[in-house]
């Protein structure tokens, strides 16, 4: 999307009312987008919505409220019935849809739904052969992927196998031998053990300091509050906030709308009066607290 963007640029349905305009390129972005499912549920209405360069958006909203199905359009998986996605500033249509499914990597909730190969190595190596790497290529990018997440040992085993944190961490990387921009997860932390929840949040780490950027779609408040640079909130199909996690969780009359609870740090906050900041995770609060212990008192 480029910074003079207009409205006849992005067709008649629209009735958004700001126009989309930028101060840099995003990486992915989605204007006005609607979708109705075939049988006539409306999941999403006039949704904007874009990922810049370097940063992670938690995507947050009750059941129902339209986050899988935005995501789901972010990499052309399901198609775009009014509104427009751009992908690196590209308009995404029949002809170029590869690009957003290469840009833009998807990491499934039920990471069975991703396995498609016998041996974990041919899973990973599917995306870069399905685009055209040679197998020597693909089986390189397969390694490293696998070496990244620390994974290296699963190379031989029968995807079907694995542990469901293994299992996610081989969808995982099969997303990033496609050296994707952006790396789209749902629910990444669903059905994990402690120890492997722990590794799945210290990959994501990992990725937001190679700059890659991340959406992460989450019911879990205090794990948006710790990995999100930016929330966008949404309910019945819209967009209804999108900021910091330290405005969002304190906006109240926001959570409501959006049937969501605040993080427990911000809980805390308020019962403990922490004023001096708003802190959204446990180690903020616990600076807030430190520093006002540090106060000398009168
Ligand atoms: N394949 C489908 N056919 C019909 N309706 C659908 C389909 N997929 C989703 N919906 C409906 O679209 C709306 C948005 O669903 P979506 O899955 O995008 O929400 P969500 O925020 O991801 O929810 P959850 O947190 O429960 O995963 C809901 O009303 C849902 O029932």
């Amino acid at each position: 999307m480029s910074h003079d963007t207009n409205t006849t640029e992005y067709g008649s349905e629209c009735t958004h009312k700001h126009p989309m305009e930028f101060d840099e390129e995003p990486l992915v972005a989605l204007h006005c987008l609607s979708h109705t499912y075939p049988d006539g549920t409306r999941s999403v209405h006039d949704v904007s919505f874009a990922v810049f360069e370097d940063e992670t958006v938690g995507l947050i909203g009750a059941n129902g409220a339209g986050k899988s199905t935005l995501m789901e359009h972010l990499n052309g998986l399901l198609e775009v019935q009014a509104g427009e996605l751009r992908v690196v500033g590209e308009l995404i249509t029949d002809e170029n849809v590869e690009l957003a499914r290469q840009e833009v990597g998807f990491v499934f909730q039920d990471a069975d739904a991703q396995i498609v190969a016998p041996t974990v190595l041919d899973d990973v190596m599917f995306g870069p052969l399905n685009y055209g790497a040679s197998r020597e290529e693909a089986r390189e990018r397969a390694h490293e992927a696998l070496e990244r997440l620390d994974a290296g040992h699963l190379v031989d085993r029968v995807p079907h196998h694995l542990s469901g944190g293994e299992k996610r961490l081989v969808a995982i990387a099969g997303v990033l031998a496609m050296d994707p921009s952006v790396i789209v997860m749902d629910e990444p932390l669903a059905g994990l053990d402690p120890a492997r929840e722990r590794r799945v949040r210290e990959v994501i780490e990992e990725l937001q300091a190679d700059g890659i950027s991340l959406v992460v779609a989450t019911h879990d408040v205090d794990f948006a509050a710790a990995v999100a640079d930016r929330l966008v909130a949404m309910t019945d199909g819209d967009i209804v906030g999108d900021g910091p996690p330290d405005e969002l969780f304190y906006d109240d009359a926001l959570l409501q709308r959006a049937n969501l609870e605040p993080p427990t740090a911000v809980r805390m906050a308020r019962e403990l009066d922490v004023e001096e900041a708003d802190p959204v995770t446990e180690d903020e609060l616990v600076a807030a607290l430190s520093r006002r212990q540090a106060v000398p008192g009168p």
